[in-house]
């Protein structure tokens, strides 16, 4: 990866259809596994992006290659233009926040201090404003606060400010967590398998706060699992698998996608055989039924009976299994 620094200021909103993030050939390799391999993919300004495959497809480490938590093998990511620098902290600063497959609060911490840690890289006040305590301290304190209460109300947490994270309920800190990153004013926010864990309820809650996210002009871009909650939400669909992007496109395109599916079932999916063997019975069933019905019936309905449930079976396994089924989740949930 170039490791060219920038020195672009973070912008919350961008120009509508702005390429926002540029990702070309990233390739991550460990030893002699390679997790991602030559991947692009773009999002823009307004665009809320889904990132899906199968466990161990590589989104977690394509995430990392983004936020500088690994650097890759080879590709380069850019950031409204710019290469972006190597290392984590910096990447924040840039512009790019995040959230992570597991919660990482600050468990000890109150709500609101979780949230000003979040908003550290857009505070100005040095070593020696925080040590002297000066007016010019006070004033940027006093806007942190403001400005995170303000993102407590936007996430519905501000009736916590005061309560220790580690006592909110499961989905409350997935919130916390959103309102942390949102704290670093990103132009691009990053969110890992955001519902993990979450009940029907709180899923649809957290759909409507990251459509809230895209509407306030940050572009998104989110790993799920569960494929009702991504089909739902994003502009922009692309499917990782074995760490090569095998498709990309809308959620009707992504969800109709014959690879897409025979990725999820693991097998190469080649037609439709449940209709196909279904047809078959059928057909021998017409064919036995225009002889003589009382001689040949009672031969042939076991052979029948015996074909159609399985026929059945592979169907309903097909159906089942496919990313597209509305309501299906392919998750692993909250293994992680
Ligand atoms: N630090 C690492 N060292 C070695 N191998 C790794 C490392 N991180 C990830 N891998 C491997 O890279 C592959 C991709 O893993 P990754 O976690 O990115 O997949 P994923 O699509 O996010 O999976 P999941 O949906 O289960 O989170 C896996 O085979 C994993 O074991």
């Amino acid at each position: 990866m170039t490791t060219d620094t920038t020195t672009a200021e973070a912008a919350a909103v961008s120009a509508p259809g702005e390429t926002v993030l540029d990702a070309r050939g990233v390739t991550m390799r460990f030893g002699g596994l390679t997790a991602v391999r030559s991947v692009d993919l773009t999002v823009n300004s307004g665009e809320i992006v889904g990132l899906i495959g199968p466990n161990g497809a590589g989104k977690t480490t394509f995430f990392n290659c983004l936020t500088g938590l690994y650097i890759p093998t080879e590709g380069e990511v850019r950031y409204k233009g710019n290469v972006l620098p190597a290392k984590s902290f910096k990447i924040t600063a840039t512009g790019i926040a995040r959230t992570f497959q597991n919660i990482r609060l600050f468990s000890n911490m109150t709500v609101l201090e979780n949230v000003l840690v979040g908003r550290h890289t857009r505070t100005r006040e040095g070593l020696w404003s925080a040590l002297l305590r000066g007016p010019g301290f006070h004033r940027a304190e006093a806007e942190s606060k403001a400005r995170a209460m303000e993102l407590l109300e936007f996430v519905g947490l501000d009736h916590k400010a005061e309560h220790l994270s580690r006592n909110l309920p499961y989905g409350e800190q997935r919130k916390l967590e959103i309102a942390r990153a949102l704290a670093s004013e990103p132009g691009l926010l990053l969110l890992d398998e955001p519902t993990a864990g979450m009940n029907p309820q709180e899923t649809r809650a957290a759909e409507e706060l990251i459509f809230a996210i895209r509407d306030k002009g940050i572009a998104v871009l989110v790993i799920e699992h569960d494929m009702r909650f991504i089909f739902n939400l994003c502009d922009r669909v692309a499917c990782l698998v074995q760490g090569e992007k095998l498709v990309e496109g809308t959620a009707a395109e992504v969800q109709g996608d014959d690879r897409v599916v025979a990725a999820y079932l693991g097998e190469p999916f080649e037609g439709d055989p449940g209709a196909a063997e279904v047809a078959e019975v059928e057909a021998a069933e017409a064919a036995s039924a225009a002889e003589t019905p009382e001689a040949t019936a009672a031969p042939e309905a076991p052979a029948a009976e015996a074909t159609a449930p399985e026929a059945q079976a592979t169907t309903e396994a097909t159906t089942e299994d496919a990313p597209a089924a509305p309501g299906e989740s392919t998750s692993k949930e909250n293994d992680r």
